[in-house]
């Protein structure tokens, strides 16, 4: 990197964002993401922690083999069977590279029981096995916010010396503010002999809320890549948003004269895609892609942004993907309309995908008045996560609702065959989730049931996220649907399909906090 003022971007929207609970990814999603993300210009991507699971390693073994032009990365700790593991899946890639932490703060060093000496000589041994099998080897001194400085620095000395080219100094915990932040980068970059020769990078929780502004502060104290995900999905409460640090560069270029290689017109599409396949809906006063994001309501920001946008909006929507719509979509639009609106949503759909999406898109114009793009993002998302291969599939439903009792008639397809059930229940959705239920007995338990409406007014579509835990598992469905019973059946359906796929590909028996793990 010549340009001293470029900062690498590290996303790990699949390995920490995946942590966060009920934010599980199926290995065709993980893979899109990847590729999207590439695309977008993210220096490095953290695609998984390859001895979690089985399925961790081939999502990073595969997105390892597809990458073209990003970093392609996979956590381990210190231990030399992670380490193997983890070469052996990033191994395949063009720009390969093994990541290995230990938590240094007093807290984390009675977790595997090393005093600082014992600490001290794990990490020389581990770092330098990493880099005899890879020459890009990240170290993590995690919870190094809360570790003593004379500590951390003999301890990223060792790291330098062994032959780490990155090291990451984590805010696990969402501890630090942007004050401590930047004088921990400054301290080290001081005091630790070599640190001169390697990238220091910052990785910030947002217990705080402080992840994007603490990062922020690394930068100008001199690290020169920040991990973050999309939507600033991760464990509690999230990983710095990559989308808030990219744009308040690139908007604040003025006091922080720091460039990315990030395309921001696509932050949106994957905004969208990754919440669609974490089930993770964003906000909708999320920082640049929340709904909210562009919109004015009260009469004076109106006024101001009909005289000069400047006034109440600090970034152009077009900037992040998000383009003004010149096509008004309805019932009696096209395919070449619907497939350049689409584009203009951030989305790139097949010959196939489109015609199933046309049909759908059609469906619902016939249904609803007016199509916004709210709606034509839930139909493509809906379109993603529901799909004709499904082993369980809603093929017809009837409820009856009121003041006389609520029962559905349900015809599930089961692995093709059609199954057909009575049920009733407490309200409308408890008679079909019993009915699905009669259909599928699980021992699967609802742990989040939400409903969300795309747009205004009683034609609206719901859009509704389910999620489900089994012996550990867990699971997300979403579904978009005018009705929202419907909805809610299709949603749950979905969620059971994932339990499903992931109970089949660790086999029936096999030990369940391996696949929980599988999840995170
Ligand atoms: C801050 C972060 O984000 S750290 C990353 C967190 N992510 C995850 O944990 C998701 C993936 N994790 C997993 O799948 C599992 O925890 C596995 C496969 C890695 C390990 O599973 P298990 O062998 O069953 O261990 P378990 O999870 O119960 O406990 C963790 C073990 O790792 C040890 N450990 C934790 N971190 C490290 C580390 N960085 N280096 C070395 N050892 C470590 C702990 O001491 C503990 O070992 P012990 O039981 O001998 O004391
Ligand atoms: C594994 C490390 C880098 C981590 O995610 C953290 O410390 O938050
Ligand atoms: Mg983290």
């Amino acid at each position: 990197m010549t340009d001293p003022n470029r900062v690498l971007i590290f996303d790990t929207t699949l390995r920490d964002g995946e942590q966060s609970p009920g934010a599980t990814m199926s290995h065709t999603e993980k893979l899109d993401i990847a590729e999207m993300l590439d695309e977008m210009g993210v220096d490095i991507i953290e695609a998984g922690f390859p001895i979690a699971s089985e399925g961790d390693f081939a999502a990073v073994s595969e997105i390892a083999k597809r990458a073209k032009n990003a970093v392609i990365c996979g956590l381990a700790r210190a231990q030399i069977p992670d380490i193997d593991r983890c070469w052996e899946a990033v191994k395949h890639a063009k720009h390969p590279r093994i990541h290995t932490f230990i938590g240094t703060s007093p807290l984390h060093r009675a977790i595997p029981n090393l005093d600082m000496d014992q600490m001290a000589e794990r990490i020389h041994d581990t770092v330098t096995h990493a880099r005899n099998l890879c020459d890009n080897v990240q170290w993590s001194a995690m919870d190094a916010t809360r570790t003593e400085h004379d500590y951390l620095c003999r301890v990223v000395e060792i790291a330098i010396r062994c032959g780490a080219t990155t090291i990451n100094i984590p805010d696990t915990v969402g501890y630090t503010a942007p004050r401590e932040s930047a004088a921990l980068i400054r301290m080290l970059l001081e005091r630790v002999p070599g640190a001169d020769g390697v990238v220091f990078a910052t990785h910030c929780h947002n217990d705080l809320g402080m992840a994007t502004a603490n990062s922020l502060a690394a930068v100008e104290a001199g690290a020169r890549q920040v991990e973050c995900t999309i939507n600033g999905l991760g464990e509690r409460a999230g990983n710095t948003a990559l989308e808030e640090v990219v744009m308040a560069l690139k908007v604040r270029h003025d006091i922080m004269p720091y460039t990315t290689g990030i395309d921001t017109t696509r932050i949106m599409g994957l905004s969208r895609r990754v919440s669609q396949a974490s089930g993770f809906l964003v906000q909708p006063n999320k920082a640049v892609v929340g709904k909210n994001a562009f919109l004015h309501e009260s009469g004076i920001h109106q006024d101001g942004v009909l005289k000069n946008v400047e006034t109440f909006e600090i970034m152009k929507p077009a900037d992040i993907g998000l383009n003004e719509a010149n096509i008004a979509m309805g019932k009696h639009s096209g395919r070449a309309a619907l497939r350049a609106k689409l584009k203009d949503l951030g989305y790139e759909l097949g010959d196939n995908q489109l015609k199933d999406v046309f049909v759908r898109f059609k469906a619902l114009a016939d249904r609803k008045k007016e199509v916004y793009d709210d709606d034509l993002v839930a139909l493509v998302q809906d379109a993603a996560a529901n799909t004709e291969d499904d082993h369980l599939q809603v093929k017809h439903l009837r409820v009856v609702c009121g003041s006389d009792g609520q029962s559905a008639d349900l015809v599930l397809l089961v692995g093709g065959e059609e199954k057909a059930v009575h049920a009733t229940g407490d309200g409308p959705v408890d008679a079909c989730f019993n009915a699905v239920k009669s259909i599928w007995p699980h021992r699967a338990h609802l742990q989040l049931y939400q409903v969300h409406a795309v747009t205004e007014g009683t034609d609206a579509q719901a859009t509704v996220s389910v999620r489900m835990e089994e012996e550990g598992r867990i699971a997300t469905g979403q579904a978009s649907d005018t009705d929202t019973i419907l909805a809610s059946v299709k949603a749950y359906v979905g969620a059971l399909n994932r339990l499903k796929v992931r109970r089949d590909m660790v086999g029936e028996g096999a030990d369940a906090k391996q696949v929980s793990m599988y999840s995170h």
